[in-house]
């Protein structure tokens, strides 16, 4: 069983505005409110794909409500902690750029902390926990390490998405599968990165500290995957961008789903890809036909 863990869900409320005047009155072009935060974007990719799993985290107030009957909807089963506070709004705003505004979050008390580790109980060897997105700050720093100290006690592998010193600090212990894009690789180790090979010797050092898998996202150019087997480069199909935001995500449940079905990773590198630009030219997320169609567009190339 997969389960998906969003320590900080979001409603994602996508803004269209046609010229954008900073100071000035702005009418909207068309909105969207999606779920949103990156454990649930991955369920809902899962789901499109036909893998069974589980998403969890936190969820509150009006917002949190919002998200929940969501997921009901596409009969995705869920096992989320109620807490006190709203569940946050992300704005999302499409004008000739895109710009993002994610909220920090509710705060999160300590019983509401200590219900969702309770869940981790349930864990079994055998069982994936997908770690995705930012902690609300109320939780502190190590929050992660404790999930990760759950998963690892129930011989359970874990993925993690996210960035900084908690994703540092969950590379010693041994994640299946890390997917920092190239922005976040190059924050990560305080550098530059300007070319293929230099994505090639960082993204490498992520193994070398622990992973076992390491996809290295490129937006429409594509994406590399790093395992001790071998560094190999596949292509991003090319279409029309609709909407990025969970484009990360997506590739994760892509990889991860197909991963638990057939334990082939070449082709689960393969439906990453297409998972991730199918959610690119995509209002929403992706659909499972948009998928195994763009699976045909791409190659993969050994380096
Ligand atoms: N403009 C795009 N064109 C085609 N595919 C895209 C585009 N943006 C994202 N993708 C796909 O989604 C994957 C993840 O996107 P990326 O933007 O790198 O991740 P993140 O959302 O984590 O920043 C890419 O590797 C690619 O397959
Ligand atoms: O938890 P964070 O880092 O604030 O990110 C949350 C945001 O990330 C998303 O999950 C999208 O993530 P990606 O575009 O990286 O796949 C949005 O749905 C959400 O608003």
């Amino acid at each position: 069983m997969i389960y998906t863990v969003t320590l900080n869900p979001s409603i994602d409320y996508i803004v269209e505005v046609e010229d954008l005047t900073l100071g000035g009155l702005n009418r909207m072009q068309r909105d969207l409110k999606l779920p949103g935060g990156k454990g649930i974007n991955v369920s809902r990719v899962l789901n499109q794909l036909g893998v069974r799993n589980t998403a969890t985290g936190f969820l509150g107030g009006f917002t949190g409500r919002y998200i929940g009957q969501w997921l009901d909807e596409e009969q995705i089963s869920s096992d989320f902690v109620t807490v006190a506070e709203d569940t946050r709004i992300n704005i999302k705003l499409k004008a000739a750029e895109e710009t993002e505004i994610n909220g920090t979050g509710p705060v999160i008390r300590e019983e509401e902390a200590e219900a969702l580790l309770a869940k981790l109980e349930a864990l079994q060897a055998g069982d994936i926990l997908v770690l995705s997105g930012s902690a609300p700050p109320s939780l502190g720093g190590s929050f992660y390490s404790r999930l990760i100290a759950e998963c690892k006690s129930k011989k359970a592998e874990f993925v993690i998405d996210t960035t900084g010193q908690a994703l540092k600090d969950a590379l010693a212990q041994e994640p299946l599968l890390v997917k920092p894009n190239h922005h976040e690789l190059a924050e990560l180790f305080g550098v530059s990165i300007g070319s293929r090979d230099e994505i090639i010797t960082y993204g490498r050092r992520l193994m070398e500290s622990g992973a076992r898998y390491v996809l290295v996202s490129m937006a429409g150019e594509g994406a590399l995957f790093i395992s001790d087997q071998g560094v190999y480069y596949a292509n991003a199909p090319k279409g029309q961008v609709k909407n990025s935001v969970g484009a990360g995500d997506s590739m994760i449940a892509g990889f991860v789903g197909t991963l638990s079905l057939t334990g082939d990773v070449l082709e689960a590198f393969r439906t990453g890809v297409a998972s991730g630009s199918a959610t690119a030219f995509s209002d929403d997320l992706a659909d499972r036909a948009l998928i195994g169609q763009l699976k045909n567009q791409i190659q993969i190339e050994q380096l």
